[in-house]
């Protein structure tokens, strides 16, 4: 078998929404904001947040941003905006009104993160990023260590029955049902998205899940970058491409 054909450019976002009311569905790292050697050091354009909530407003409100930050560390970055996010890969969601969609209070035991620190401190360049709702262990600066990262935290998943997500060079631990197909569904079930059609824009392997809701909601999903996605009907190369497709 032959690699797949490339996915064409999506038709202009005005021009979709012509046809039918757009729900945007927007991923953050990799999406909106080019990745970074580290999570901290993202380059945010001071200018996103006002033109997110300037297309949102275009959209009759039916704009979100989903993540696997929990939504207070997207809201370190866009500020307190009334805007509607899924954060912590859906295991929170919020309407623009500070409404909450989706609740989890279950996060992850302080002793499983003591183990992963002591695993990190065993490692030189791995980073361990401890989130409200899950952790996460970066070897953005130490490929090699993929696959001991992998087999660490899979052993870890299995203990604490926690679920366990792969994105790009990093491996995270959260509780089962974290997905950002459940963000998505959360959200859609609210207004103003109800009667959206959804449109899921995200670069990682983790975006597969909102490309495959968007598409069961009869919309469909965008990918960013080189990465082959399954489950996207179009391709943009890169944040740069999705900013100027949105006009951000
Ligand atoms: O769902 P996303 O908004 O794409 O978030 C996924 C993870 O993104 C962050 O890590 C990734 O971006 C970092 C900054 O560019 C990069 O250094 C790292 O290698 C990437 O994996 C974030 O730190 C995680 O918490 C998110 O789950």
């Amino acid at each position: 078998m032959g690699s797949p054909e490339p996915l064409p450019p999506p038709p202009a976002l005005a021009e979709i929404a012509r046809e039918a009311p757009v729900a945007l569905f927007l991923d953050f790292d990799g999406t909106l904001v080019d990745i970074a050697d580290r999570p901290e050091l993202i380059d945010v354009p001071g200018h996103l947040a006002r033109n997110l909530l300037r297309l949102a407003d275009a959209l009759a409100g039916r704009l979100a941003v989903i993540s696997g930050r929990s939504i207070a560390d997207l809201q370190r970055y866009l500020g307190d905006v009334p805007l509607a996010f899924g954060g912590s890969h859906g295991l929170e969601a919020r309407l623009a009104d500070g409404t909450s969609a989706a609740h989890s209070t279950t996060g992850i035991d302080a002793s499983l993160v003591s183990e992963l620190e002591s695993f990190v401190a065993r490692h030189d360049g791995l980073q361990l990023e401890t989130k409200s709702l899950g952790a996460a262990v970066h070897y953005r600066a130490v490929p090699q260590l993929q696959d001991a990262v992998l087999e660490r935290l899979t052993a870890l998943s299995r203990q604490h029955a926690l679920a366990i997500k792969q994105g790009k060079c990093v491996v995270e631990l959260l509780p089962p049902g974290a997905s950002k197909a459940a963000a998505v569904g959360a959200l859609m079930e609210r207004e103003p998205f109800g009667t959206g059609m959804p449109v899921f824009i995200g670069d990682d392997v983790t975006d597969e899940d909102g490309f495959l809701e968007a598409t069961a909601r009869g919309g469909f999903g965008i990918a960013v970058g080189e990465r082959v996605s399954k489950n996207a009907r179009y391709r943009l190369a890169s944040p740069d491409a999705v900013r100027e497709w949105c006009k951000l």
